[in-house]
């Protein structure tokens, strides 16, 4: 990867955008910086699409302002197109075209030189694994394949920041894999990488911050200001726990007024309210002679912080 300047990211200050009366976007506000990964994380019809779409210059915003790498994509388009690679969440290929000639069709309309282009593509058939389907034509693509030839194809021209909606539907969980490993080197590269997902159990592998939209609104940009992994005022969010001696769990959790519901293998959860609470829980288990084998969370770190904003008031209140 040779083409890009460093520190290029983007920045997103009071964005919005309606269609006719339907509000899309009412007010995003975030940073996606060079060098990192991040995930624009919110429910369907929250307006993730919408932003991304203004971020690729593919649509104008009403107001507020985008600027990709310092440039605006809608007065300075080119600049934008040269330096953003674009995957769409539904990706329409051409049915008779090889994977190959995709490429070769893309590295064209990017105006890659001719040797340039010839050295590229077989770099990014290696790159998303689809060496072996070089020259299948692209209808016999399983949906999978199709989104790699999706992200190879928003990575023909060395983009320095990279735009992708719902990279990971549709791709199985080793694939899944792949693409998270892509994209980390990738950001460890340089390149700034925006991804929305709703997929929020996988996030803590993919994203190193996480944007939270709700009803048009990015409502947190950090998962630790969001609730999740404070102590204070933190949501209310279950924990799964697991002892050699279950009845003795029962009893101690008992003891301290909690109620534990059943969870599968012998555990069982209880719902505290925050990192603080649960340390002293575990301080006191542990004190009492309870032989804990397992004592975590029951979501990850952005799981976590996403659902303690979607059930605190703010959180509900951003939602239309
Ligand atoms: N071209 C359009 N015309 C009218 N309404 C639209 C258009 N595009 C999006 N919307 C509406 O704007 C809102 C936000 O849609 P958007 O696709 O941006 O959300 P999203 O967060 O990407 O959802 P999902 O996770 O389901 O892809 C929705 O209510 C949607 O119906």
């Amino acid at each position: 990867m040779t083409g890009r300047e460093a520190g290029e990211g983007i920045e997103v200050v009071s964005v919005a955008r309606a269609f006719g009366r339907v509000r899309a976007v009412t007010d995003m506000t975030f940073s996606a910086p060079a060098g990192r990964v991040t995930a624009l994380v919110g429910p369907n019809g929250s307006g993730k699409t919408t932003l991304m779409l203004m971020v690729a210059g593919l649509l104008e915003p009403d107001a507020g302002s985008v600027r990709v790498g310092g440039f605006d994509p809608t007065r300075e388009a080119a600049a934008v197109r040269a330096r953003l690679g674009w995957m769409p969440d539904v990706f329409g290929a051409w049915d008779a075209l090889t994977v190959t000639e995709h490429l070769a069709v893309f590295a064209d309309a990017y105006r890659l030189p001719r040797d340039v282009a010839a050295a590229r593509v077989p770099e990014l058939l290696a790159t998303v694994r689809l060496e072996p389907l070089a020259d299948a034509p692209a209808r016999v693509l399983s949906r999978g394949q199709k989104q790699r030839l999706g992200l190879a194809r928003a990575l023909v021209h060395d983009p320095s920041v990279l735009v992708l909606d719902e990279p990971a539907s549709g791709l199985d969980p080793g694939s899944r894999i792949e693409l998270r490993h892509v994209l980390r080197g990738l950001a460890d590269e340089g390149c700034c990488v925006l991804v929305s997902s709703h997929v929020l159990s996988e996030l803590d592998d993919l994203a190193d911050d996480a944007v939270f939209v709700l009803g048009g609104r990015t409502v947190a940009a950090d998962p630790a200001a969001a609730g999740g992994r404070s102590g204070a005022g933190a949501a209310r969010l279950g924990w799964r726990l697991r002892a050699l001696d279950q009845a003795a769990l029962l009893a101690a959790l008992a003891d301290r007024g909690l109620l534990a519901a059943p969870a599968p293998g012998g555990a069982v959860e209880v719902v505290l309210a925050g990192e603080r609470e649960a340390a002293a829980l575990l301080r006191d288990l542990v004190g009492a002679g309870v032989p804990l084998t397992h004592f975590a969370p029951t979501a990850g770190r952005i799981e976590q912080a996403y659902l303690g904003l979607t059930a605190s008031p703010a959180g509900q209140g951003a939602e239309r």
